[in-house]
């Protein structure tokens, strides 16, 4: 369940030159798969890939061996991606935020109100609940982003860039989160820049002039 494959894929945009070339890779169920890289290396385009909102020019991203046609197609396989950019509705308290992406999942309102309580007190937003997004501070809006993600229990979690705006405390939790998430048997992959935070993870990818390698032994 929920094995990440990327096979002799090249990701770009447009008629532009390939941003990424010849990726591939499995990442399992229980492991969390860390992609490093510089800015503009490719974390993000790759994730967005594995999301299925981005397709390959040539090669396949599969789950449990279905290549993905789109990002329906991925949600419907529990694909979960935590965006860079929070994705989260401004106008729309942190709980709320969590309640709806909940119910649009297919969770019952009971489950919407237990999962959102549950979430947001593991990311420390107890206390901003009934905050509007725009009330609160980068990182509070950060973690409510990660509430809203892990509350949908993916089999494959992609939490791109999620620990940037982090204090090191709230770092260490949102680690220890995604370690969590793993344990569960969810397929966890992981962007980030962050050296430390990438040695916290099983493996890693990295991504450098447009190429992937695996750096430890
Ligand atoms: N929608 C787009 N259209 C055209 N080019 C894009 C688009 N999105 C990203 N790129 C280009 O693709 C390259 C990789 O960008 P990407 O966002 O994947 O990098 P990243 O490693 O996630 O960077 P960062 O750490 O800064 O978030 C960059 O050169 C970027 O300019």
């Amino acid at each position: 369940m929920g094995t990440l494959t990327v096979e002799g894929a090249d990701f770009g945009y447009g008629d532009g030159d390939p941003v990424l070339s010849g990726v591939t890779l499995t990442a399992r169920a229980g492991e969390v798969l860390a992609v490093t890289g510089t800015s503009g290396a490719g974390k993000t385009t790759l994730l967005n890939a594995m999301a299925g909102l981005l397709s390959p020019r040539v090669g396949t991203v599969a789950v449990d061996g279905t290549a993905l046609t789109g990002r329906d197609h991925a949600v419907s396989l529990d694909v979960v991606l935590i965006p860079q950019d929070n994705g989260l509705a401004a106008i729309l308290t942190a709980a709320e935020n969590v309640s709806v992406a909940v119910i649009a999942t297919g969770g019952t309102p009971a489950d919407a109100r237990r999962r959102t309580a549950e979430w947001l007190e593991a990311l420390g937003l107890s206390g901003q609940a009934n905050q509007l997004i725009d009330e609160l501070s980068g990182g509070q809006q950060q973690r409510a982003a990660l509430a809203r993600g892990l509350a949908l229990h993916g089999d494959i979690v992609l939490a791109d860039e999620v620990t940037s705006e982090l204090d090191a405390a709230n770092r260490q939790r949102v680690l220890d989160l995604l370690r969590a998430e793993a344990a569960r048997g969810a397929t966890v992959v992981f962007a980030t820049h962050d050296p430390e935070a990438a040695a916290a993870c099983d493996r890693e990818l990295h991504l450098a002039d447009g190429v992937a390698t695996w750096p430890r032994p």
